[in-house]
């Protein structure tokens, strides 16, 4: 499992400015990853260039080499779900045979069971981006991009969330998009934090707590982390 950028660049259709300039890095092994960075740096971007979201109409100079990865999708928390039934409808369709108790599981971990009656347009923005998650997570796939995809969710619950992710899908790579220092430093491996554009200041990987359930988190390492991210800005 290896996701590896060398040389990458990439300007919009029609603009005139670069948003990817000269990115190399490379991520390896499953786990959680983060894409880090002040807004508009080009962290979506990036993400859907991986996941090939824009397919033949975006253009990039240099390689990207996905290893072992058939399957990338990505989700991120703007996605909405048709109104024509009710929340849990939509869950048992998507559920591929054999994953219903996975469906059940994710279900109670992300504390959904009292809306499952309800329509999509119904739910608070965190339960639409929750339910929105599930779907993903019902699916096949090597690569899950998370682009804010727990945004409106509250700290304690996310963290649940994220804990279990981890532990169940303990096989795969996700790629997490966040503006949250603290949770960024501890929840993951390897931190691709972009330095912004205005200053010229590249891409540098940082290392994080890829803290665990069963772990017990260093906080002095959790600060030089969260120091280390700022320093690159
Ligand atoms: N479809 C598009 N066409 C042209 N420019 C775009 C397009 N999408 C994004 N951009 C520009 O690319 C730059 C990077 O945007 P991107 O959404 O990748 O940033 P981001 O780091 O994910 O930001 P945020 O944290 O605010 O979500 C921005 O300047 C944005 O205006």
């Amino acid at each position: 499992m290896r996701l590896e950028c060398n040389s990458l660049n990439f300007t919009y259709p029609g603009s005139e400015i670069a948003v990817i300039k000269n990115l190399s890095f490379s991520m390896e092994n499953p786990g959680f990853n983060a894409l880090f960075g002040p807004s508009g740096v080009g962290k979506t971007s990036l993400a859907k260039i991986i996941a090939n979201i824009n397919g033949r109409n975006i253009r990039c100079g240099g390689d990207l080499l996905i290893n072992n990865m058939d399957t990338i999708l990505y989700s991120y928390n703007l996605e909405r779900l048709p109104g024509w039934s009710s929340t849990g409808n939509h869950l048992n369709k998507v559920t591929p045979p054999g994953k219903e108790a996975l469906k059940k599981q994710l279900i109670n971990i992300f504390e959904l069971n009292d809306v499952l009656g309800s329509r999509f347009s119904q739910l608070s923005m965190g339960q639409q981006n929750r339910i929105n998650l599930i779907r993903y997570l019902l699916q096949k796939f090597d690569l899950l991009i998370l682009d804010e995809s727990l945004a409106n969710v509250d700290e304690k619950l996310r963290e649940s969330i994220i804990l279990a992710i981890k532990e169940l899908f303990a096989d795969k790579m996700f790629l997490y998009i966040s503006h949250n220092l603290i949770e960024v430093s501890k929840f993951c491996k390897q931190i691709l934090v972009f330095g912004k554009q205005s200053e010229n200041k590249g891409c540098f990987m940082v290392n994080g707590q890829d803290y665990r359930a069963d772990y017990q988190l260093d906080k002095k390492k959790l600060d030089l982390t969260m120091l280390e991210i700022m320093n690159a800005f």
